[in-house]
Protein backbone atom coordinates (compact mmCIF):
# COMPACT_ATOMS: atom_id res chain seq x y z
CA UNK A 1 0.00 0.00 0.00
CA UNK A 2 0.96 3.42 -0.81
CA UNK A 3 0.65 5.99 2.26
CA UNK A 4 0.46 9.58 2.49
CA UNK A 5 3.58 9.08 4.75
CA UNK A 6 5.74 6.97 1.85
CA UNK A 7 5.36 10.41 -0.17
CA UNK A 8 5.61 13.23 1.88
CA UNK A 9 7.64 14.88 5.00
CA UNK A 10 5.98 14.45 8.41
CA UNK A 11 5.44 18.15 9.14
CA UNK A 12 3.70 18.42 5.57
CA UNK A 13 1.33 15.27 6.55
CA UNK A 14 0.65 17.37 10.09
CA UNK A 15 -0.18 20.48 7.91
CA UNK A 16 -2.97 18.48 6.12
CA UNK A 17 -4.15 16.87 8.99
CA UNK A 18 -4.82 20.25 10.55
CA UNK A 19 -6.58 21.80 7.41
CA UNK A 20 -8.73 18.62 7.29
CA UNK A 21 -9.28 18.93 11.06
CA UNK A 22 -10.13 22.90 11.05
CA UNK A 23 -12.85 21.69 8.44
CA UNK A 24 -14.25 18.74 10.51
CA UNK A 25 -14.51 20.88 13.60
CA UNK A 26 -16.99 22.91 12.03
CA UNK A 27 -19.22 19.96 10.44
CA UNK A 28 -23.06 19.39 12.14
CA UNK A 29 -23.80 16.32 13.60
CA UNK A 30 -25.24 14.38 10.67
CA UNK A 31 -22.23 14.89 8.93
CA UNK A 32 -20.19 13.55 11.07
CA UNK A 33 -22.20 10.46 11.54
CA UNK A 34 -22.76 10.02 8.09
CA UNK A 35 -18.62 9.81 8.14
CA UNK A 36 -18.80 7.27 10.39
CA UNK A 37 -20.97 5.24 8.56
CA UNK A 38 -19.32 5.16 5.97
CA UNK A 39 -16.40 3.94 7.55
CA UNK A 40 -18.15 1.13 9.28
CA UNK A 41 -19.15 0.42 5.61
CA UNK A 42 -15.26 0.56 4.14
CA UNK A 43 -14.38 -1.81 7.13
CA UNK A 44 -16.93 -4.50 6.77
CA UNK A 45 -16.04 -4.39 3.02
CA UNK A 46 -12.42 -4.72 3.96
CA UNK A 47 -13.03 -6.92 6.62
CA UNK A 48 -11.06 -10.22 4.36
CA UNK A 49 -7.96 -7.72 3.80
CA UNK A 50 -8.10 -6.61 7.34
CA UNK A 51 -7.85 -10.23 8.55
CA UNK A 52 -5.19 -11.48 6.13
CA UNK A 53 -3.27 -8.49 7.26
CA UNK A 54 -3.67 -9.40 11.14
CA UNK A 55 -3.17 -13.13 10.09
CA UNK A 56 0.85 -12.06 8.36
CA UNK A 57 1.60 -9.95 11.57
CA UNK A 58 0.19 -12.84 13.74
CA UNK A 59 2.41 -14.86 12.07
CA UNK A 60 5.81 -12.90 11.80
CA UNK A 61 5.07 -12.12 15.95
CA UNK A 62 4.54 -16.04 16.60
CA UNK A 63 8.30 -16.55 15.05
CA UNK A 64 9.43 -13.38 16.72
CA UNK A 65 8.33 -15.36 19.56
CA UNK A 66 5.43 -13.14 20.98
CA UNK A 67 3.55 -13.82 24.60
CA UNK A 68 0.68 -15.78 24.39
CA UNK A 69 -1.82 -12.53 26.14
CA UNK A 70 0.06 -10.25 24.05
CA UNK A 71 -0.42 -12.25 20.70
CA UNK A 72 -4.77 -12.38 22.29
CA UNK A 73 -3.94 -8.59 21.98
CA UNK A 74 -2.92 -8.33 18.51
CA UNK A 75 -5.42 -10.88 17.31
CA UNK A 76 -7.88 -9.47 15.08
CA UNK A 77 -10.20 -12.00 13.96
CA UNK A 78 -14.01 -12.03 12.61
CA UNK A 79 -15.73 -11.60 16.12
CA UNK A 80 -13.01 -8.72 17.22
CA UNK A 81 -13.79 -7.20 14.22
CA UNK A 82 -17.12 -7.30 14.19
CA UNK A 83 -17.33 -5.75 17.82
CA UNK A 84 -14.90 -2.56 16.90
CA UNK A 85 -17.18 -1.87 13.77
CA UNK A 86 -20.31 -1.98 15.84
CA UNK A 87 -18.83 0.19 17.93
CA UNK A 88 -18.47 2.33 14.96
CA UNK A 89 -21.88 2.46 14.87
CA UNK A 90 -22.48 3.28 18.84
CA UNK A 91 -20.60 6.51 18.62
CA UNK A 92 -22.69 7.62 15.66
CA UNK A 93 -25.41 6.94 18.15
CA UNK A 94 -23.89 9.21 20.99
CA UNK A 95 -24.74 12.67 21.66
CA UNK A 96 -22.39 15.21 19.66
CA UNK A 97 -19.77 16.48 22.64
CA UNK A 98 -18.89 19.84 20.71
CA UNK A 99 -21.77 22.66 20.47
CA UNK A 100 -22.62 21.67 24.55
CA UNK A 101 -23.22 25.40 26.05
CA UNK A 102 -21.72 24.69 29.80
CA UNK A 103 -22.33 28.40 31.14
CA UNK A 104 -25.01 30.41 29.86
CA UNK A 105 -24.73 33.40 32.09
CA UNK A 106 -25.58 37.35 31.83
CA UNK A 107 -22.83 39.69 33.43
CA UNK A 108 -25.13 42.91 32.47
CA UNK A 109 -27.85 43.64 30.11
CA UNK A 110 -27.37 43.10 27.04
CA UNK A 111 -23.57 41.71 28.37
CA UNK A 112 -23.48 37.71 27.57
CA UNK A 113 -21.13 34.49 28.12
CA UNK A 114 -20.67 31.17 27.41
CA UNK A 115 -19.13 28.74 27.43
CA UNK A 116 -19.26 25.92 24.51
CA UNK A 117 -17.45 22.68 24.29
CA UNK A 118 -15.25 22.71 21.19
CA UNK A 119 -12.52 20.00 19.43
CA UNK A 120 -9.11 20.11 20.73
CA UNK A 121 -7.59 20.21 17.20
CA UNK A 122 -5.20 17.23 16.13
CA UNK A 123 -5.08 14.36 18.48
CA UNK A 124 -1.19 12.23 18.34
CA UNK A 125 -2.21 8.86 20.05
CA UNK A 126 0.15 6.18 20.09
CA UNK A 127 -0.76 3.06 21.04
CA UNK A 128 0.43 -0.84 21.34
CA UNK A 129 -0.01 -3.77 18.95
CA UNK A 130 -3.69 -3.61 19.15
CA UNK A 131 -5.46 -3.00 16.30
CA UNK A 132 -9.42 -2.87 17.49
CA UNK A 133 -7.78 0.60 19.03
CA UNK A 134 -7.19 2.21 15.95
CA UNK A 135 -11.12 1.64 14.74
CA UNK A 136 -12.10 3.00 18.22
CA UNK A 137 -9.81 5.65 18.09
CA UNK A 138 -10.73 6.74 14.67
CA UNK A 139 -14.45 6.83 15.54
CA UNK A 140 -14.14 8.82 19.27
CA UNK A 141 -11.76 11.93 16.72
CA UNK A 142 -14.42 12.17 14.14
CA UNK A 143 -17.26 12.32 16.44
CA UNK A 144 -15.77 14.78 18.61
CA UNK A 145 -13.78 16.69 15.35
CA UNK A 146 -10.74 16.54 15.71
CA UNK A 147 -7.92 14.82 12.90
CA UNK A 148 -5.96 12.57 14.44
CA UNK A 149 -2.54 11.34 13.79
CA UNK A 150 -1.84 7.36 14.78
CA UNK A 151 0.93 5.24 16.25
CA UNK A 152 0.35 1.25 16.47
CA UNK A 153 2.42 -1.04 17.81
CA UNK A 154 5.41 -2.32 15.25
CA UNK A 155 3.91 -6.05 15.42
CA UNK A 156 0.53 -4.34 14.44
CA UNK A 157 2.04 -2.30 10.97
CA UNK A 158 0.15 -4.53 8.41
CA UNK A 159 -2.91 -4.55 10.47
CA UNK A 160 -3.09 -1.14 10.82
CA UNK A 161 -2.29 -0.07 7.45
CA UNK A 162 -5.15 -1.94 6.13
CA UNK A 163 -7.97 -0.76 8.64
CA UNK A 164 -6.23 3.35 8.01
CA UNK A 165 -6.62 2.57 4.34
CA UNK A 166 -10.31 1.41 5.04
CA UNK A 167 -11.17 3.99 6.69
CA UNK A 168 -9.09 6.62 4.33
CA UNK A 169 -11.72 5.18 1.38
CA UNK A 170 -14.88 5.61 3.31
CA UNK A 171 -14.26 8.62 4.29
CA UNK A 172 -13.43 9.65 0.60
CA UNK A 173 -17.20 9.78 -0.32
CA UNK A 174 -18.25 12.32 2.76
CA UNK A 175 -17.96 15.87 4.47
CA UNK A 176 -14.65 14.82 6.12
CA UNK A 177 -11.70 14.82 4.08
CA UNK A 178 -9.46 11.36 4.43
CA UNK A 179 -6.56 13.52 5.62
CA UNK A 180 -8.31 13.85 9.25
CA UNK A 181 -6.86 10.53 10.13
CA UNK A 182 -3.09 9.49 9.19
CA UNK A 183 -0.88 6.78 10.27
CA UNK A 184 2.60 6.48 11.33
CA UNK A 185 4.31 3.57 11.43
CA UNK A 186 7.68 3.93 12.72
CA UNK A 187 9.66 5.43 16.12
CA UNK A 188 11.59 7.62 14.40
CA UNK A 189 7.88 9.56 13.20
CA UNK A 190 7.02 9.40 16.91
CA UNK A 191 9.96 11.48 17.79
CA UNK A 192 9.43 14.05 15.26
CA UNK A 193 5.76 14.22 15.43
CA UNK A 194 6.87 15.21 19.02
CA UNK A 195 8.50 18.47 17.88
CA UNK A 196 5.22 19.40 15.48
CA UNK A 197 3.74 21.38 18.64
CA UNK A 198 2.08 24.19 15.60
CA UNK A 199 0.04 21.08 13.94
CA UNK A 200 -0.31 18.58 17.23
CA UNK A 201 -2.55 20.09 20.01
CA UNK A 202 -2.60 16.78 22.67
CA UNK A 203 -0.83 13.67 22.46
CA UNK A 204 -1.85 10.24 24.12
CA UNK A 205 1.11 7.75 24.43
CA UNK A 206 -0.64 4.22 25.55
CA UNK A 207 2.09 2.29 26.62
CA UNK A 208 4.56 1.90 30.16
CA UNK A 209 5.50 4.52 32.69
CA UNK A 210 8.65 5.01 31.39
CA UNK A 211 6.97 5.81 27.22
CA UNK A 212 4.90 7.95 29.04
CA UNK A 213 7.43 9.99 30.82
CA UNK A 214 9.87 9.80 27.79
CA UNK A 215 7.10 11.76 25.89
CA UNK A 216 6.66 14.31 28.08
CA UNK A 217 9.78 14.65 28.59
CA UNK A 218 10.33 15.32 24.50
CA UNK A 219 7.64 17.47 24.08
CA UNK A 220 6.34 20.89 24.51
CA UNK A 221 2.76 19.24 23.33
CA UNK A 222 0.78 18.70 25.80
CA UNK A 223 0.28 15.05 27.12
CA UNK A 224 -2.54 12.82 28.28
CA UNK A 225 -0.73 9.88 29.49
CA UNK A 226 -2.28 6.34 29.34
CA UNK A 227 0.44 4.13 31.56
CA UNK A 228 0.78 1.27 33.08
CA UNK A 229 -2.20 -0.71 34.67
CA UNK A 230 -0.50 -2.15 38.15
CA UNK A 231 -4.01 -3.00 39.77
CA UNK A 232 -4.98 -4.57 42.70
CA UNK A 233 -7.70 -6.98 44.36
CA UNK A 234 -8.48 -6.98 48.03
CA UNK A 235 -10.22 -9.46 49.81
CA UNK A 236 -11.33 -8.58 52.91
CA UNK A 237 -12.10 -9.70 55.86
CA UNK A 238 -15.85 -9.36 55.42
CA UNK A 239 -16.06 -10.72 51.81
CA UNK A 240 -17.90 -13.27 50.42
CA UNK A 241 -15.54 -15.63 49.51
CA UNK A 242 -17.29 -17.53 46.92
CA UNK A 243 -17.54 -13.57 45.12
CA UNK A 244 -14.16 -13.28 45.74
CA UNK A 245 -13.34 -15.80 43.53
CA UNK A 246 -15.53 -15.51 40.61
CA UNK A 247 -13.81 -11.99 40.51
CA UNK A 248 -10.45 -12.92 41.13
CA UNK A 249 -9.88 -15.25 38.15
CA UNK A 250 -12.59 -12.78 35.93
CA UNK A 251 -9.64 -10.15 36.65
CA UNK A 252 -6.98 -12.10 36.50
CA UNK A 253 -7.68 -14.63 33.42
CA UNK A 254 -10.54 -12.64 31.10
CA UNK A 255 -7.39 -11.39 29.26
CA UNK A 256 -4.58 -10.82 31.13
CA UNK A 257 -2.65 -8.53 28.72
CA UNK A 258 -5.25 -5.60 29.36
CA UNK A 259 -4.11 -3.05 31.27
CA UNK A 260 -7.05 -3.68 33.43
CA UNK A 261 -6.17 -6.68 34.83
CA UNK A 262 -4.74 -7.45 38.06
CA UNK A 263 -1.27 -8.15 38.81
CA UNK A 264 -1.37 -8.36 43.03
CA UNK A 265 -4.03 -9.75 45.62
CA UNK A 266 -4.22 -9.12 49.13
CA UNK A 267 -5.83 -10.91 51.10
CA UNK A 268 -6.74 -10.03 54.84
CA UNK A 269 -5.80 -12.41 57.22
CA UNK A 270 -8.50 -13.28 59.00
CA UNK A 271 -9.88 -15.39 55.51
CA UNK A 272 -6.46 -16.37 54.12
CA UNK A 273 -6.56 -19.68 55.24
CA UNK A 274 -9.88 -20.13 53.69
CA UNK A 275 -9.68 -18.51 50.66
CA UNK A 276 -5.63 -19.02 49.34
CA UNK A 277 -6.62 -22.67 48.71
CA UNK A 278 -9.53 -22.63 46.85
CA UNK A 279 -8.19 -19.52 45.26
CA UNK A 280 -4.89 -21.46 44.11
CA UNK A 281 -7.24 -24.19 42.77
CA UNK A 282 -9.27 -22.22 40.71
CA UNK A 283 -6.51 -20.16 38.98
CA UNK A 284 -4.31 -23.27 39.06
CA UNK A 285 -6.70 -24.66 36.19
CA UNK A 286 -6.39 -21.56 34.29
CA UNK A 287 -2.77 -22.14 34.38
CA UNK A 288 -1.62 -18.77 36.06
CA UNK A 289 1.65 -18.93 38.17
CA UNK A 290 1.17 -17.99 42.06
CA UNK A 291 3.78 -15.66 43.66
CA UNK A 292 3.19 -15.32 47.34
CA UNK A 293 5.03 -13.33 50.34
CA UNK A 294 6.12 -15.46 53.17
CA UNK A 295 3.03 -15.79 54.92
CA UNK A 296 0.93 -16.62 52.34
CA UNK A 297 3.81 -19.65 51.34
CA UNK A 298 3.17 -20.74 54.67
CA UNK A 299 -0.88 -21.93 53.55
CA UNK A 300 0.31 -22.70 49.71
CA UNK A 301 3.76 -23.81 49.88
CA UNK A 302 3.91 -24.92 46.88
CA UNK A 303 4.17 -21.32 45.07
CA UNK A 304 6.59 -19.34 43.86
CA UNK A 305 8.21 -16.92 46.12
CA UNK A 306 7.62 -13.21 45.54
CA UNK A 307 10.67 -10.61 45.82
CA UNK A 308 10.29 -6.97 46.38
CA UNK A 309 10.23 -6.42 42.49
CA UNK A 310 6.68 -8.20 41.86
CA UNK A 311 5.06 -5.57 43.85
CA UNK A 312 5.92 -3.47 41.16
CA UNK A 313 5.64 -4.78 38.08
CA UNK A 314 2.84 -5.04 35.68
CA UNK A 315 3.17 -8.90 34.13
CA UNK A 316 0.37 -8.64 31.43
CA UNK A 317 0.34 -12.36 31.42
CA UNK A 318 -0.63 -15.06 33.66
CA UNK A 319 1.07 -14.32 36.59
CA UNK A 320 -0.70 -13.31 39.79
CA UNK A 321 1.69 -11.83 43.28
CA UNK A 322 0.01 -12.58 46.63
CA UNK A 323 0.21 -11.00 49.74
CA UNK A 324 -1.42 -11.12 52.97
CA UNK A 325 -2.30 -7.98 55.14
CA UNK A 326 -3.33 -7.67 58.79
CA UNK A 327 -6.19 -4.89 57.90
CA UNK A 328 -7.68 -2.76 54.93
CA UNK A 329 -6.03 0.12 55.92
CA UNK A 330 -2.24 -2.12 55.45
CA UNK A 331 -4.21 -3.14 51.68
CA UNK A 332 -4.86 0.50 51.03
CA UNK A 333 -0.92 1.49 52.22
CA UNK A 334 0.43 -1.20 49.70
CA UNK A 335 -1.93 0.00 46.74
CA UNK A 336 -1.23 3.27 46.88
CA UNK A 337 2.77 2.91 47.21
CA UNK A 338 2.82 0.33 44.13
CA UNK A 339 -0.18 1.22 42.21
CA UNK A 340 -0.81 2.63 39.23
CA UNK A 341 -3.67 4.90 39.22
CA UNK A 342 -5.14 2.37 37.35
CA UNK A 343 -8.04 0.82 38.68
CA UNK A 344 -8.54 -0.99 42.08
CA UNK A 345 -11.08 -3.19 44.11
CA UNK A 346 -11.72 -4.61 47.32
CA UNK A 347 -14.39 -7.29 48.00
CA UNK A 348 -16.01 -7.04 50.80
CA UNK A 349 -20.01 -7.06 52.16
CA UNK A 350 -19.07 -4.50 55.13
CA UNK A 351 -20.49 -0.79 53.89
CA UNK A 352 -17.92 0.78 56.15
CA UNK A 353 -15.14 -1.21 54.03
CA UNK A 354 -16.06 0.01 50.68
CA UNK A 355 -16.08 3.78 52.12
CA UNK A 356 -13.02 3.83 53.68
CA UNK A 357 -11.47 2.13 50.55
CA UNK A 358 -13.48 4.18 48.10
CA UNK A 359 -12.42 7.53 49.94
CA UNK A 360 -8.76 6.27 50.75
CA UNK A 361 -7.42 4.46 47.56
CA UNK A 362 -5.87 7.34 44.76
CA UNK A 363 -7.43 5.72 41.05
CA UNK A 364 -9.11 6.56 38.44
CA UNK A 365 -11.52 3.52 39.12
CA UNK A 366 -12.32 2.19 42.68
CA UNK A 367 -14.71 -0.54 42.39
CA UNK A 368 -16.50 -3.01 45.04
CA UNK A 369 -17.75 -6.37 44.37
CA UNK A 370 -16.55 -6.54 40.72
CA UNK A 371 -13.97 -6.94 38.51
CA UNK A 372 -11.07 -4.41 37.78
CA UNK A 373 -11.81 -5.38 33.81
CA UNK A 374 -14.86 -3.44 33.47
CA UNK A 375 -12.55 -0.40 33.17
CA UNK A 376 -13.45 0.38 30.02
CA UNK A 377 -14.86 2.74 27.59
CA UNK A 378 -17.58 0.62 25.73
CA UNK A 379 -18.60 -1.15 29.41
CA UNK A 380 -19.14 2.33 31.00
CA UNK A 381 -21.23 3.27 27.83
CA UNK A 382 -18.75 5.60 26.50
CA UNK A 383 -18.75 3.64 23.08
CA UNK A 384 -15.55 3.22 22.59
CA UNK A 385 -12.16 4.48 24.19
CA UNK A 386 -8.75 6.25 23.10
CA UNK A 387 -7.46 4.60 26.18
CA UNK A 388 -7.33 4.72 29.82
CA UNK A 389 -5.81 7.97 31.45
CA UNK A 390 -3.92 7.07 34.44
CA UNK A 391 -3.06 10.59 35.31
CA UNK A 392 -4.41 12.64 38.37
CA UNK A 393 -5.90 15.11 35.92
CA UNK A 394 -8.98 14.93 34.29
CA UNK A 395 -9.88 12.97 31.79
CA UNK A 396 -9.15 10.44 34.03
CA UNK A 397 -9.55 6.79 33.31
CA UNK A 398 -11.61 5.39 30.11
CA UNK A 399 -11.13 8.36 27.14
CA UNK A 400 -14.31 8.48 25.56
CA UNK A 401 -15.98 11.68 23.59
CA UNK A 402 -15.56 14.14 26.50
CA UNK A 403 -12.34 13.65 26.93
CA UNK A 404 -11.38 14.69 23.93
CA UNK A 405 -12.75 18.40 23.40
CA UNK A 406 -11.92 21.94 25.21
CA UNK A 407 -14.30 24.92 25.58
CA UNK A 408 -14.75 28.38 24.63
CA UNK A 409 -16.03 31.38 25.99
CA UNK A 410 -18.25 33.02 24.05
CA UNK A 411 -18.48 36.65 24.80
CA UNK A 412 -21.27 38.64 23.50
CA UNK A 413 -22.40 42.38 24.18
CA UNK A 414 -23.51 45.64 22.33
CA UNK A 415 -20.13 47.95 22.73
CA UNK A 416 -19.67 47.36 26.89
CA UNK A 417 -16.79 48.51 28.48
CA UNK A 418 -15.03 47.02 31.26
CA UNK A 419 -14.25 50.73 32.96
CA UNK A 420 -18.15 50.62 33.48
CA UNK A 421 -17.53 48.26 36.24
CA UNK A 422 -14.95 49.42 38.09
CA UNK A 423 -14.30 52.27 40.19
CA UNK A 424 -16.34 54.95 42.25
CA UNK A 425 -19.35 54.35 40.30
CA UNK A 426 -18.92 50.83 39.77
CA UNK A 427 -22.34 49.55 38.06
CA UNK A 428 -22.69 45.40 39.61
CA UNK A 429 -22.71 42.79 37.23
CA UNK A 430 -26.09 41.11 37.44
CA UNK A 431 -24.56 37.60 37.12
CA UNK A 432 -27.96 35.75 36.25
CA UNK A 433 -28.09 32.00 34.80
CA UNK A 434 -29.88 32.20 31.94
CA UNK A 435 -31.83 29.18 30.07
N1 LIG B 1 -3.67 2.90 30.17
C1 LIG B 1 -3.91 2.41 28.94
O1 LIG B 1 -4.91 2.71 28.31
C2 LIG B 1 -2.93 1.50 28.31
C3 LIG B 1 -1.76 1.16 28.97
N2 LIG B 1 -0.86 0.33 28.36
C4 LIG B 1 0.32 -0.05 29.10
O2 LIG B 1 1.45 0.01 28.29
C5 LIG B 1 2.43 -0.87 28.78
C6 LIG B 1 3.23 -1.56 27.72
O3 LIG B 1 2.44 -2.00 26.67
P1 LIG B 1 3.21 -2.57 25.43
O4 LIG B 1 2.33 -3.43 24.65
O5 LIG B 1 4.45 -3.21 25.90
O6 LIG B 1 3.50 -1.29 24.62
P2 LIG B 1 4.88 -0.51 24.39
O7 LIG B 1 5.14 0.43 25.52
O8 LIG B 1 5.94 -1.44 24.01
O9 LIG B 1 4.50 0.30 23.10
C7 LIG B 1 3.42 1.17 23.02
C8 LIG B 1 3.69 2.14 21.87
O10 LIG B 1 4.75 3.00 22.26
C9 LIG B 1 5.78 2.97 21.28
N3 LIG B 1 7.06 3.17 21.94
C10 LIG B 1 7.50 2.52 23.06
N4 LIG B 1 8.71 3.02 23.41
C11 LIG B 1 9.02 3.99 22.50
C12 LIG B 1 10.13 4.88 22.33
N5 LIG B 1 11.16 4.87 23.18
N6 LIG B 1 10.11 5.74 21.30
C13 LIG B 1 9.06 5.77 20.44
N7 LIG B 1 8.00 4.96 20.55
C14 LIG B 1 7.97 4.08 21.57
C15 LIG B 1 5.65 1.61 20.62
O11 LIG B 1 6.26 1.64 19.36
P3 LIG B 1 6.91 0.34 18.69
O12 LIG B 1 5.94 -0.77 18.86
O13 LIG B 1 7.08 0.73 17.26
O14 LIG B 1 8.18 0.06 19.40
C16 LIG B 1 4.13 1.47 20.57
O15 LIG B 1 3.59 2.19 19.48
C17 LIG B 1 1.70 -1.78 29.70
O16 LIG B 1 2.11 -1.34 30.96
C18 LIG B 1 0.24 -1.48 29.46
O17 LIG B 1 -0.56 -1.62 30.60
C19 LIG B 1 -1.02 -0.15 27.10
C20 LIG B 1 -2.16 0.19 26.43
C21 LIG B 1 -3.22 1.00 26.98
N1 LIG C 1 -10.35 -1.11 28.19
C1 LIG C 1 -9.58 -2.18 27.61
C2 LIG C 1 -8.22 -2.25 28.26
C3 LIG C 1 -7.46 -0.98 28.12
C4 LIG C 1 -6.37 -1.14 27.14
O1 LIG C 1 -6.43 -0.64 26.05
O2 LIG C 1 -5.38 -1.95 27.58
P1 LIG C 1 -4.27 -2.71 26.74
O3 LIG C 1 -4.73 -4.11 26.62
O4 LIG C 1 -3.09 -2.60 27.58
O5 LIG C 1 -4.20 -2.13 25.39
C5 LIG C 1 -10.29 -3.49 27.82
O6 LIG C 1 -10.96 -3.66 28.81
O7 LIG C 1 -10.10 -4.39 27.01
Amino acid sequence: MTTLQDTLPLITIAQKTRQAASKLAILDTEAKNQALEAIAQALELAKDDIIQANIADCQAATAAGIAKPLYKRLQLDEHKLRDAIAGVRDVAKLPDPVGTVQIHRELDSGLVLKRVTCPLGVLGIIFEARPEAAIQIVSLAIKSGNGVILKGGKEAIASCEAIVKAIKQGLSHTAVNSDAVQLLTTREETRELLNLDKYVDLIIPRGSNSFVQFVQNNTRIPVLGHADGICHLYIDKAADLSKAITVSVDAKIQYAAACNAIETLLIHQSVAGEFLPKIAAALADAEVELRGDDRTLEIIPHIGRAIATDWETEYSDLILAIKIVDSIEQAIAHINEYGSRHTEAIITEDPAAVETFFGLVNAAGVFHNCSTRFADGFRYGFGAEVGISTQQMPPRGPVGLEGLVTYKYQMTGNGHIVATYTGANAKPFTHKNLE
